[in-house]
């Protein structure tokens, strides 16, 4: 499956998920930008990309996706340097209950606003040749974890902005595939986030309710996800779709009932 001569953008690309997306990206000889706050691991990120991959094939973008004309001038600043876009995952995110605020603009007002910049620049409305998005929301939109009731929202929110937007591209003949990705819990640094009271406030007292949680459901490898991601990008039937990823059941769709009157 190669990617040759396509253009991705991955926020939250430094470490995780979004890292691990990014390798295979490369590894599909797409070109890749990574978008992440965290310039530090982003430099370093990209040092290792390039020892593994060659130089020019991807690039460090620093960036706060929760500031509206940073990501906007990031997408542009992706497509002067390689002079189109193709891919675009929407996968930063935080588990922050205590500035639940700042959770709803990274985990979803972003999600929102980096859709919609990837549509000026993919989709045929705006005179462009197609191409794919996919957000990250969590299997936590499932479940109703009393722990983590804004990132709940948010990951709902997602999955909600997700499907309207995917019908509103087929409807208008955007050209362009828009699905979400909810994956159970995933051996990155953001499970960390569970034992800190500066993320999870009041709720930081339900910590070893959380660690129960992730006994009981596994801990999945970032690489699966990423496997998951490739079969979204690649699978051209797919638009509107509602991927989930967990220990007990792999990678899988979740499916709606049609609505009756
Ligand atoms: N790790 C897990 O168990 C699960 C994670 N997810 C979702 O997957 C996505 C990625 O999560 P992980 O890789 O686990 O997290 P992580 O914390 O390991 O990595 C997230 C990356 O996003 C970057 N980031 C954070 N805020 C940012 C901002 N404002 N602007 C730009 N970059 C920013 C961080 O610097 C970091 O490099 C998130 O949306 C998360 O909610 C979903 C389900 C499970
Ligand atoms: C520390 C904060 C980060 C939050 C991490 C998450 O977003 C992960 C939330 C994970 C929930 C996992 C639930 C897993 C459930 C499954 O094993 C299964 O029982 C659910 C039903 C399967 C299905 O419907 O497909």
């Amino acid at each position: 499956m190669s990617l040759q001569g396509k253009v991705a953008l991955v926020t939250g690309g430094a470490q995780g998920i979004g890292r691990a997306v990014v390798q295979s990206l490369l590894q599909n000889s797409a070109k890749v930008a990574v978008v992440d706050l965290n310039k530090a691991c982003g430099e370093e990120c990209k040092v290792q990309l390039d020892t593994e991959f060659g130089e020019g094939n991807c690039v460090f973008l620093q960036c706060d996706v929760s500031d509206g004309d940073a990501l906007t001038d990031t997408f542009k600043r992706t497509v002067d340097m390689f002079g189109r876009l193709d891919i675009v995952i929407n996968n930063a995110g935080i588990n922050n209950e205590k500035n639940w605020k700042k959770t709803i603009e990274v985990n979803l007002t972003s999600v929102i606003k980096g859709t919609y910049l990837a549509l000026e620049h993919m989709s045929k409305e705006y005179g462009k040749e197609g191409g794919t998005i996919i957000n990250v929301s969590s299997m936590a939109a499932f479940l109703h974890s009393p722990h983590q009731p804004v990132y709940t929202a948010t990951k709902h929110g997602v999955i909600g902005f997700t499907r309207a937007i995917a019908d509103a591209s087929t409807q208008c003949d955007y050209g362009v595939r828009i699905n979400v990705l909810c994956p159970a819990f995933v051996d990155t640094p953001l499970l960390l986030s569970v034992e800190h009271e500066d993320n999870m406030g009041k709720f930081v007292k339900f910590k070893d309710d959380f660690k129960r949680s992730m006994s009981k459901f596994g801990v999945l490898k970032p690489s699966l996800i990423a496997e998951g991601m490739m079969r979204l990008i690649l699978d051209s039937s797919l638009n509107g779709a509602v991927m989930k990823i967990t220990c007990s059941k792999g990678i899988h769709f979740h499916t709606y009932e049609p609505l009756s009157a």
